[in-house]
């Protein structure tokens, strides 16, 4: 099975920065970076993923005060360019917005990703879901959900041509001939659709994994739809087995449209996990941490991902139903799943202490937590899994030590590297030269 995970950096859990054994100046420490990585890697990871949203909150100060997700962080891009060098095998994944910048800017990017760390770069394709992060690139706010993906399908199709601007092996570097590259091996693209124009190419050679590797999350059926097209690995976000199955098998089952054979694909379960020699340790650990969610911290979570104003609202009560819009422009699969807990009839509080974005996070002894991966990987859930620890660098640590060993020991996950690309080390093939 492949594994992921993503990094934030004192944990996932939105108190975490307030643990006793937290760093709170990890965010800026680049050795921290460094450490985390390099721990990932002797732990068999095959993902060191790093999410992003390109914007600093300017309002409800009081409540993001004590929330510091995505504050205070270094670009993904110039982070994994430093990571490159600090590890080996470890495949480097970021997240770079369709709705704000520029094909030619982000094929740059990754393609530099891929050949400064030797074939370990994947791109998280968003479409954002943040009108901060709008405003600081010339939007009022985001663009309506299907037009941002629209966008979306035409910015990785340019992104694609580019990064097959040379054919493999362009770049002849030949004194004796004097030919730095071959001419008749450059493709220029020309494209002309109705967000993108570019005709020119890519001033960088094909890359050690023929392309870097495409990444997706969208859960919505427009989401789904444009993972099926064009994405590699997709994280998905589902808390029951039966509700992975149904993504798994829903989201495979629409490749064969896009001509695209279902191994072409993985799909990495999001599995936030705290694990513990025993149970009660681990439900320890995590009750800790959830008793320090400030109530304007929850209140504002939830708010966000249901796009609705929760404040003033009294905590013990569930919201009330003229609070909740009747649709959703950001992420538009997480505000279902709240949907489906308001219905449920919970309170305010009880909302925000549960919700998790879809997923749950699995509190246990490491024979547990393997078996859990070992049910999922096994039954069609799932090729891999993309790891969230509540806490860092611990939770990473915890898992690494107790829980990846007796996934070996059941033969589930790698002792050696495959290779030393990330296509090589979770099992997809490194694409062809398309001719354009
Ligand atoms: C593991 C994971 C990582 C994600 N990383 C980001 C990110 O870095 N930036 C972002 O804007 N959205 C991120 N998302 C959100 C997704 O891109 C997507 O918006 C969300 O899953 C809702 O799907 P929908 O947009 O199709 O409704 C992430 C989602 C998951 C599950």
């Amino acid at each position: 099975m492949a594994l992921a995970t993503l990094v934030h950096p004192t944990g996932s859990h939105p108190a975490s920065w307030l643990h006793p054994s937290a760093y709170p100046g990890a965010s800026m420490d680049i050795g921290y970076y460094r450490d985390m990585a390099r721990l990932a890697e002797r732990g068999m990871f095959d993902l060191f993923f790093i999410a992003d949203t390109p914007a600093a909150r300017t309002s409800q100060l009081e409540a993001y005060a004590r929330f510091p997700l995505f504050m205070n962080v270094f670009e993904p891009l110039t982070l994994l360019a430093a990571l490159a060098g600090a590890t080996t095998y470890i495949g480097l994944g970021g997240t770079a917005s369709t709705s704000f910048f520029e094909p030619y800017n982000v094929a740059r990017q990754f393609a530099s990703l891929d050949h400064i760390s030797g074939g370990r770069a994947a791109w998280n394709v968003v479409t954002s879901a943040n009108d901060f992060a709008a405003r600081n690139f010339g939007l009022d706010r985001l663009p309506p959900h299907g037009d941002r993906y629209e966008r979306a399908r035409e910015f990785v199709d340019v992104v694609r041509k580019l990064w097959d601007t040379w054919e493999d092996g362009a770049f002849l570097r030949d004194r004796e001939s004097g030919l730095f590259f071959d001419p008749a091996k450059q493709h220029p693209v020309a494209h002309e659709g109705r967000h993108f124009r570019v005709n020119g190419a890519l001033n960088i050679e094909r890359v050690p994994q023929g392309q870097p590797v495409i990444i997706q999350a969208g859960a919505s059926d427009t989401g789904r739809e444009f993972a099926a097209e064009t994405a590699e690995l997709v994280f998905a976000s589902d808390s029951t087995l039966e509700a992975g199955q149904r993504f798994y098998a829903d989201l495979k089952g629409r490749m064969a449209r896009h001509g695209r054979p279902p191994e072409a694909l993985k799909v990495l379960a999001g599995l936030p996990a705290i694990v513990a020699d025993s149970e009660q340790e681990a439900e320890d650990t995590y009750q800790t941490l959830q008793a320090l969610i400030h109530p304007d911290v929850g209140r504002m979570r939830l708010g966000m991902d249901l796009e609705a104003d929760l404040s003033g609202l009294p905590l013990d009560e569930p919201i009330p139903p003229e609070r909740i819009p009747a649709s959703a422009n950001l992420h538009k699969a997480y505000f279902e799943h709240i949907l489906g807990m308001i219905r449920e009839g919970l309170t305010l509080r009880q909302l925000y202490m549960r919700y998790e974005r879809g997923n749950r996070t699995i509190r246990g002894t490491p024979k547990q937590v393997a078996d859990h991966m070992e049910e999922w990987f096994t039954s069609g859930a799932a090729d891999g899994f993309m790891l969230t620890f509540s806490l860092l660098p611990r939770g990473m640590a915890d898992f690494i030590e107790k829980v990846v060993p007796e996934l070996q020991r059941r033969g589930l996950v790698k002792r050696e590297w495959r290779g030393r690309t990330l296509r090589e080390n979770v099992g997809l093939e490194r694409p062809g030269h398309r001719r354009q």
